[in-house]
């Protein structure tokens, strides 16, 4: 989780407390599990002594939410710095509070921590793509995408229009997907808020199975609105009447499944046909934890290949199953019909995978307030460390899946572990077999000092290539394996990107970009 306000606000919902932040820390408040995994995963305990973190807001690049800085440091009493380079980025205090900030009510401003921002700036997002984020909620980088897709110039965002009316122009639009419920819905309510919802949809679902290609009949879907629209008009003027009008606004459930277009193969016929379908595809998590959901319509060799780790072979695509109901999704979104067809993958997708956040400061410290059992609970237990890799791994392997030939995938946590990070990418780009290549980032980007990355493990490449292991799974290579190996976890090293809050004064971080060649 973002070490951001609108993450903290999810938080803050989940714990119904009232955190604090605290902003000077002794390290003997940790609780020993948690000493004990960052020891293991060699991560220094000091990043939690930082005690001048700032903090940072994105001004909202809408043209009619805009706000300068110096309007922002008026509200709120407090310096406001610009980030040089970093479009829209601003640096604030450390203790600022956003919440009641009438700027951050008005959605003219987002709490998201600078790393985020590089996450997002790394997808190199153009006008008119599609874009897949996997693990969008609560939905600070779903945002920002939203943002740049919808003020990219080519895509006009008309406030002029009569409140009621849909916005027809959207040419580039986000998915999201996340399998909770609750945060999704902060995820929403942000995307409202800052005026972003029109190019967005939304799923909950597992993020290891998710398998809805981009939308696929945006001409098709606002021609049906618009001859809607005309029919009804020329109705209403015809009968005199208000009767019959059709609502144009965008309601958010998928109660209105059915109204307005219906776009051809496979459209949901009744809203209780999609009630159900959503039901019988996802069942909403109760609890937060980390659970996996299969989508009902694999097949039980697919579902014995996911169990094993072998998600897909990372370009084909399952048969369709059938159309999944968004969580979310404007009018001219939620009828796609969801097209299975390799021309449908997205162009750009973002994992930012569920980790262990040790990377989040400010979030780690609050459970000082909180305590530290549900930090325990909700990060640390024993089952969901042990599946975390697993399901790191699922989740890039089906963000990848779903990349077109030639598109970027940003893989993210907010974890300095190196098996959540380097392990991560070295297994995967092992098992793509140059399928997927590792992509320059900008190291030092912004003048923000990086740190190195850390060596991938050697053993969890070696059986990813399928090599010989030892019993107690270390590996040991021929002379030129062995160079060939170094070679290997160095170009991992080199390339991938870190943020250590020692260093680097943001949240602790890691990214790594990968193209993919087929
Ligand atoms: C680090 S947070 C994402 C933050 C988000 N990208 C943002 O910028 O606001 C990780 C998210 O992964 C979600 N998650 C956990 N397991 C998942 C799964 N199997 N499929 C999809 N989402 C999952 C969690 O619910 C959580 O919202």
């Amino acid at each position: 989780m973002d070490s951001d306000s609108d993450c903290d606000a999810v938080a803050m919902n989940i714990q119904g407390g009232n955190a604090s932040q605290a902003r000077t820390f002794s390290l003997e408040n940790l609780p020993a599990e948690f000493v004990s995994f960052l020891a293991k995963n060699e991560i220094d305990p000091a990043i939690y002594t930082v005690i001048d973190l700032p903090r940072y807001v994105r001004l909202n690049p809408d043209p009619h939410l805009t706000i300068t800085p110096q309007e922002l440091e008026k509200q709120l009493g407090t310096k406001v710095e610009p980030v040089p380079g970093l479009e829209a980025f601003c640096k604030l205090s450390g203790s600022v509070k956003l919440r009641n900030c009438q700027a951050y009510k008005d959605g003219r401003i987002f709490g998201m921590d600078l790393s985020s921002g590089i996450a997002v700036y790394a997808l190199d997002v153009q006008p008119g793509e599609h874009v897949l984020d996997i693990c969008c909620a609560p939905g600070a980088k779903l945002c920002m995408v939203a943002g740049l897709l919808t003020n990219s110039g080519n895509v006009c965002s008309d406030r002029s229009r009569a409140s009621n009316q849909l916005q027809m122009d959207i040419t580039g639009t986000v998915t999201g997907v996340d399998i909770s419920a609750h945060r999704l819905s902060t995820c929403r309510a942000l995307l409202k808020r800052h005026r972003l919802q029109q190019c967005a949809r939304l799923f909950q679902a597992d993020g290891t199975t998710f398998s809805v290609m981009r939308p696929s009949a945006l001409d098709a879907i606002r021609a049906r609105i618009m001859a809607g629209i005309a029919k009804s008009k020329a109705e209403q003027q015809a009968q005199n009447t208000t009767q019959g009008k059709r609502s144009l606004d965008d309601s958010d459930d998928y109660s209105g499944i059915d109204s307005g277009a219906q776009c051809g193969n496979g459209g949901a016929s009744s809203s209780s046909q999609a009630r159900q379908q959503f039901h019988t595809n996802y069942t909403p998590d109760a609890d937060n934890s980390v659970k996996r959901q299969m989508l009902s319509g694999l097949t039980p060799q697919q579902r014995e290949d996911q169990e094993r780790g072998h998600v897909f072979n990372g370009t084909e695509i399952p048969p369709s199953q059938g159309k999944v109901v968004p969580f979310y999704a404007p009018k001219i979104l939620r009828n796609d019909p969801q097209t299975q067809s390799e021309s449908y993958k997205y162009d750009k997708v973002i994992v930012d995978a569920e980790c262990t956040h040790d990377g989040s400061i400010a979030h780690i410290l609050k459970y000082e307030t909180w305590g530290w059992d549900s930090f325990h609970k909700n990060f640390m237990a024993q089952d969901r460390l042990d599946s975390l890799a697993d399901l790191q791994r699922g989740l890039l392997m089906n963000g990848f899946r779903l990349t077109k030939a030639g598109g970027i995938v940003v893989y993210s946590t907010c974890s300095l572990s190196r098996a959540q990070n380097e392990d991560v990418v070295a297994w995967f780009l092992a098992k793509m077999q140059g399928r997927a290549v590792l992509e320059p980032l900008p190291k030092h980007a912004l003048g923000i000092p990086t740190a190195n990355c850390k060596k991938p493990c050697r053993s969890i490449v070696a059986s990813a290539l399928g090599l010989q292991t030892a019993d107690d799974g270390s590996w040991q290579g021929s002379a030129e394996q062995e160079a060939e190996m170094e070679q290997f976890q160095n170009h991992v090293m080199d390339m991938c990107l870190r943020y250590d809050p020692l260093a680097s004064h943001t949240s602790g971080f890691f990214l790594a970009r990968i193209r993919k060649i087929a």
